[in-house]
């Protein structure tokens, strides 16, 4: 018999996959200028400045022409205001460095205040721990004492119990208990999504709030290091590392930056052969324009801006490494209940063996079920129990069978045969599901008979029972339910298969779709499930993956991604179990599915707050427009710093070497004019770019090496021309300047 689905329990409406939150791109206003200026200012210091040696190369050249500027002015030096101009466009230029940092932070300062406020400090009802021993079910909580504890001081271990209407005091485990639950305050989404005890759906964040039911919380954070918390450090940037992307940018910065100091120095005593000496000013001018400083003022406000979008998909992610890594990925693997699938499996109906009555096998499926704390289980004894008040099912079923004399056919609730245990009248011990024994079952001892209850996998049970094969109504169930896509359960009592549970799960929708998408985008799909081949083969086809391992264990999952890897192939894993964590800590990426474990979630180097598999599409997408903008932009930065050269040195030396007047072809207004007009452009450009560092390059989905070669042409002739008419331009306006020229 098999009961219909949708109208069971509320638990089985599925949780619906939100939809990104929708945030107005931030533009650059004046407002957000003024807003990020004092913390620009800040950013000054030399301690910070070191960070980035190209700027900090900058800020030593601008203090040096300060000491220089008040020498000139002091002695009324007929270059004083021409040194004044160049001394304040180079401290200019610095601050257009740490402004750019100071705007993208800025950006996430408004994100960070609106989870302050879902931060708000909450009491929660502690429950208090007697002699060690906790409470592991609602119904002993009718006894426990609660103590009143500030959320802020709550720490890892603490039990707390949180009811309809609760503001969910820290990130925790549900221990016992299902609940509805609004995430809106970090998911920006509004429907009620189900978290509950024993399974993969268990984990709960701080600042949510309980809508119905009661649950209790194992809290998993200390204090301060919330994901709240953590989420406020991301989007602030407090956090921020270097990415080996970036510091391999950074050594190369570096190095050009040393060439240029040389180079520069070794101009001094080439030109006072030729009786040139350029003045200190000129020196330090010549050099802030040579060396990467478009560039070097960029990376961060690029780095921020790439976490900052991935935020606003609702992903947070532990390291911008792992943004990065995500933009190359060419292989995602996926779990399948609770990433595929939504996860809720529930029971659906008792199929028997032929000479097993239907009764005989609802009983043990449920025995079998009252110590298996997972939601499959607890819906087992939840159909079971249904279908046993069914008037139909009555007692004179079990005439004649092997059952007839047992006592407990259907003890209430595993709490009285645990009593009944304790009273010597039974002997009781569970057997707890694992994922590498796929079983979990009950013995029972009971007036000498022992009853050996197992259910699970069918090829686990069947080896189990160790029977020369499956009874013919078992195999055709199995391979039935398998091919709708559903999860066949065997029950074997005492080496006896006596029929199969059917669990049924739903495929989340548009799934599909998705996958094609990563298709396109060159990555393929492999889905890794413990389940049986045939409801793998049949779940596979539903959702579109590429390809799929079934009846896996959490090593084999493992063993997976390293295979991959040892390909060669960039590794993505996502999934939301315990069981998934070994192979979410070792992919090259990991997501987990923030309805996912505690152990999953910790894993991982990023969470996806909607649970979303296919939420892959944007991570690798936002990783590949990082790349490709800070690719591009470094281009345009040391096309720019090229031009500059052949804008300057001509002007500079034309009267000193007059064959350099040939180079000359810009035919700036005098040598000051030059360099003044070079070091102004140098300074602007940083702040020209700033919107598109933000915004980031345009992206389409394309091979990362046809968007990289097309990039590099555009940004590098665009940072070739530019220069030129950018210092002309500045030239003519500064040559109606008196007292520059
Ligand atoms: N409570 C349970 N008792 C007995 N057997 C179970 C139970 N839950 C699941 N199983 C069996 O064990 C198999 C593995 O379960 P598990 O949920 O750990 O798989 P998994 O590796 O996480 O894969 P996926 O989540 O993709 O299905 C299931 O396919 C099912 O046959
Ligand atoms: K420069
Ligand atoms: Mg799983």
């Amino acid at each position: 018999m098999k009961i219909d689905t949708t109208d069971t329990l509320p638990r089985l409406i599925p949780e619906v996959i939100p939809q990104k939150r929708v945030k107005a791109p931030a533009k650059l206003s004046f407002a957000s200028i003024r807003a990020a200026l004092p913390l620009a200012l800040r950013k000054l210091s030399p301690r910070q400045m070191v960070h980035s040696p190209v700027m900090f190369t900058v800020l030593i050249g601008a203090a040096l022409c300060t000491v220089v500027t008040v020498i000139d002015l002091a002695s009324a030096s007929a270059d004083a205001v021409f040194s004044l101009a160049v001394t304040i466009w180079l401290w200019l230029t610095v601050l257009f460095g740490t402004l750019s940092e100071s705007i993208a932070e800025g950006r996430g300062k408004a994100q960070a205040a609106s989870l302050r406020a879902g931060r708000t400090s909450v009491m929660a009802r502690q429950v208090r721990l007697d002699a060690g021993r906790r409470p592991a079910v609602m119904a002993d909580l009718v006894a426990a004492e609660f103590i009143q504890t500030p959320a802020t001081e709550l720490t890892v271990g603490d039990v707390v119990v949180c009811s309809a209407g609760d503001t969910i005091p820290s990130d925790g485990e549900v221990i016992a208990g299902l609940a509805s639950i609004d995430e809106s305050t970090i998911t920006g989404e509004s429907a009620p999504v189900i978290r509950e005890s024993g399974g993969d759906r268990s984990s709960v964040t701080g600042g949510t709030k309980v809508l119905s039911d009661q649950i209790l919380v194992r809290i998993t954070a200390a204090p301060g290091q919330t994901f709240i918390d953590r989420m406020i450090k991301l989007v602030e940037g407090a956090s921020r590392q270097k990415t080996p992307n970036e510091i391999a940018l950074n050594v190369l910065l570096v190095s050009l930056t040393i060439v240029f100091v040389v180079v520069v120095m070794a101009l001094a005593p080439m030109a006072s052969l030729a009786n040139a000496v350029p003045t200190p000013i000129v020196l330090v001018a010549l050099l802030v324009c040579l060396i990467p400083t478009t560039i070097g003022a960029l990376v961060p406000a690029i780095g921020i801006a790439g976490m900052d979008r991935l935020v606003q998909h609702n992903v947070l992610a532990t390291s911008g490494r792992a943004v990065e890594t995500a933009g190359d990925v060419d292989t995602l693997l996926l779990d399948k209940t609770g990433t595929i699938t939504f996860g809720n499996r529930r029971a659906v109906g008792f199929f028997p063996v032929e000479g097993v009555s239907n009764r005989e096998l609802v009983v043990a499926a449920r025995l079998s079920s009252l110590a298996d704390e997972t939601p499959e289980g607890r819906s087992i004894v939840e159909l079971a129990d249904a279908e046993l008040a069914a008037p139909e099912l009555d007692q004179a079923e079990l005439a004649g069978t092997e059952l007839a004399g047992q006592l407990s056919l259907r003890e209430p609730s595993l709490e009285s045969l645990e009593a009944r245990a304790r009273a010597g009248e039974v002997q009781l011990e569970a057997v707890e599901f694992s994922a590498s024994t796929r079983m979990s079952g009950l013995d029972l001892v009971e007036a000498g008979y022992k009853r050996e209850i197992r259910k699970g996998a069918a090829s686990a049970v069947e080896a189990y029972a160790d029977a020369e094969g499956l009874p013919e109504r078992a195999a055709q169930e199995v391979q039935r339910v398998s091919e709708s896509g559903g999860t066949p359960l065997l029950v074997a009592e005492n080496g006896k298969v006596l029929g199969v549970i059917e669990l049924a799960d739903v495929v989340k929708p548009g799934m599909r779709e998705r996958f094609a998408q990563l298709r396109l985008m060159g990555i393929r799909t492999i889905m890794i499930t413990g389940d049986n081949k045939v409801t793998a083969a049949a779940i596979a086809k539903t959702a579109g993956v590429d390809d799929f391992v079934a009846e896996a264990t959490p090593e084999d999952k493992l063993a997976v991604i390293k295979h991959e890897q040892a390909e060669g192939h960039l590794v993505a894993m996502t999934g939301d179990g315990t069981n998934d964590a070994p192979a979410l800590a070792a992919a090259d990426v990991g997501v987990a599915m923030n309805s996912g474990t505690p152990a999953a979630k910790e894993a991982a180097n990023m969470v996806d707050l909607d649970s979303d598999p296919t939420k892959l599409i944007d991570v690798v997408g936002i990783g590949k427009q990082l790349l490709i903008t800070r690719g591009s932009l470094t281009t345009f930065s040391v096309a720019n710093d090229v031009a500059k050269y052949f804008a300057i040195v001509p002007a500079l030396f034309a009267a000193a070497f007059p064959g350099l007047g040939l180079l000359n072809i810009m035919g700036l207004s005098s040598p000051n004019s030059a360099i003044l007009s070079a070091v102004i452009f140098n300074a602007l450009i940083i702040i020209v770019l700033v919107p598109l560092a933000l915004k980031g390059v345009k992206y389409r989905a394309v091979s990362a090496a046809q968007a990289l070669g097309r990039n590099l042409l555009i940004y590098g002739l665009g940072g070739l021309v530019a220069p030129f008419i950018g210092i002309k331009l500045i030239d003519l306006l500064i040559s109606l300047i008196p007292g520059l020229n």
